[in-house]
């Protein structure tokens, strides 16, 4: 029995680090994704092992059942997306620490301890091989960890009594509305281990795809009534979610008026944008407008951040080059290195997204341009060749 699903990148275009502390925010899926396939070990197989290949680190492991029986309590099987509790968190940490994972690659262990627990509370103790491989740089921004989360969980719910899926569809199939739920609520769970406290926008947009807004748990589908072409610059500097999500508490915590400010600026700025994209782009002009105008938000979003002190010198570089041609940036996702998104504009000339670019990546960074707005997480049953 196998199976294999993939989830798809995010980037969020106004709201991150605001919308954890309740503000909106507004994200669209990009066309880069994760992969979790699922070899579930049949009598034939005679193997007795679960076992994780992460592509992407060239990192395998592997726990014979009998180990995760014994370390694990009976009960953690469960129907319904479950918190780790703080017993089997201190359990899965001792599993991860055995590990020995090479310090160069530590921020992986915190994707292996998601992985023990979305397996063991949806699969049980059932040997198989799992293998991850991802298009999405991971650390980025770009919500490598949602989408693990969000591949992980569809690959391993498939084949359970929990979804409805036709099991002989040839090709990529979606979930029905309820089963993305679903999904979504185990993803939120494994994200919950990555990140300590996300907002779920990441997962969600993983899960559903497409255009959202989102506040405090709630989605709003936004049809966009026009196409955004979003140059995405990573400035391949390693950052950490879990971190910064961190330091903007403690932040908060220090200067909660100032900030409850900064988050409700952010808020106006999401709610500005999602009514931009909705409303009609009859001709040309109006495009041009529109496209002035969620360039201003960017900018204005991008100097919220950084008086969280969520930026970097390497971002700050991206903005002052991309300045220079009139261009506006902001960063994606947690900031702190990672990626930073760069509007260009539908009338801009080739020529000079070409100078961008190169001039870009003559300082190490590396661009590319997502195709955005497009579906949420798949399955395919189909046999491996
Ligand atoms: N393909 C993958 N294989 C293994 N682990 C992964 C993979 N993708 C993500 N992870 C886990 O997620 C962690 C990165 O998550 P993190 O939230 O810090 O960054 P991100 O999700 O890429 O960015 P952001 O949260 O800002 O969008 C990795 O260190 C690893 O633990
Ligand atoms: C920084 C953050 O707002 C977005 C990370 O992509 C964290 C979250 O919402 O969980
Ligand atoms: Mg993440």
């Amino acid at each position: 029995m196998e199976v294999r699903a993939r989830a798809p990148g995010k980037i969020i275009l106004t709201g991150e680090h605001a919308v954890v502390h309740g503000s909106t925010a507004v994200a669209t899926s990009i066309d880069l994704y994760t992969y979790v396939f699922v070899h579930f070990s049949t009598p034939s197989d005679d193997g007795d092992l679960l076992t994780l290949q992460l592509k992407d680190t060239a990192l395998e492991f592997s726990w014979p059942i009998s180990r995760i029986k014994a370390a694990f309590p009976e009960s953690v099987l469960s129907c319904t997306p479950t918190s780790c509790s703080v017993e089997v968190a201190k359990i899965i940490a001792a599993l991860v620490e055995e590990l020995d994972i090479p310090e160069a690659k530590i921020g992986i262990a915190s994707g292996v301890s998601a992985f023990l627990w979305l397996y063991s509370s949806i699969q049980g103790f059932k040997p198989a091989t799992v293998v991850v491989n991802s298009e999405l740089p991971l650390g980025s921004g770009l919500g490598s960890s949602a989408a693990f989360c969000v591949a992980l969980a569809s690959a391993l719910l498939a084949y359970t009594d929990s979804v409805s899926l036709d099991l002989s569809h040839q090709g990529w199939l979606s979930f029905t509305e309820k089963d993305l739920e679903l999904v979504n609520k185990w993803a939120f769970e494994g994200e919950k281990i990555i990140h300590g406290k996300p907002s779920g926008i990441d997962n969600t947009v993983s899960s559903y795809g497409n255009i959202i807004s989102f506040k405090s748990g709630n989605i709003t589908r936004t049809k966009s009534t026009l196409t955004l072409k979003m140059l995405i610059t990573n400035t391949k500097v390693g950052r950490n979610t879990k971190a910064l999500v961190a330091g903007v508490g403690e932040r908060m915590l220090r200067h909660p008026e100032i900030m409850a400010f900064v988050f409700s600026a952010v808020d106006s700025i999401s709610k500005e944008l999602t009514s931009i994209l909705k409303s009609p782009t009859p001709d040309e002009l109006s495009l041009t407008e529109k496209e002035e105008k969620i360039e201003e938000l960017m900018e204005m979003n991008q100097g919220l951040l950084q008086s969280m002190g969520v930026s970097h010198a390497t971002i700050e570089t991206v903005l002052r080059t991309t300045l220079k041609y009139k261009l506006a940036s902001k960063l994606t996702g947690a900031g702190g290195g990672g990626c930073v998104l760069t509007l260009l504009p539908t009338l801009l000339s080739g020529t000079i997204v070409d100078k961008v670019i190169a001039e870009l990546e003559s300082c190490g960074f590396q661009c590319f341009i997502a195709g955005i707005g497009g579906g949420g997480v798949e399955v395919n049953f189909a046999k491996s060749s």
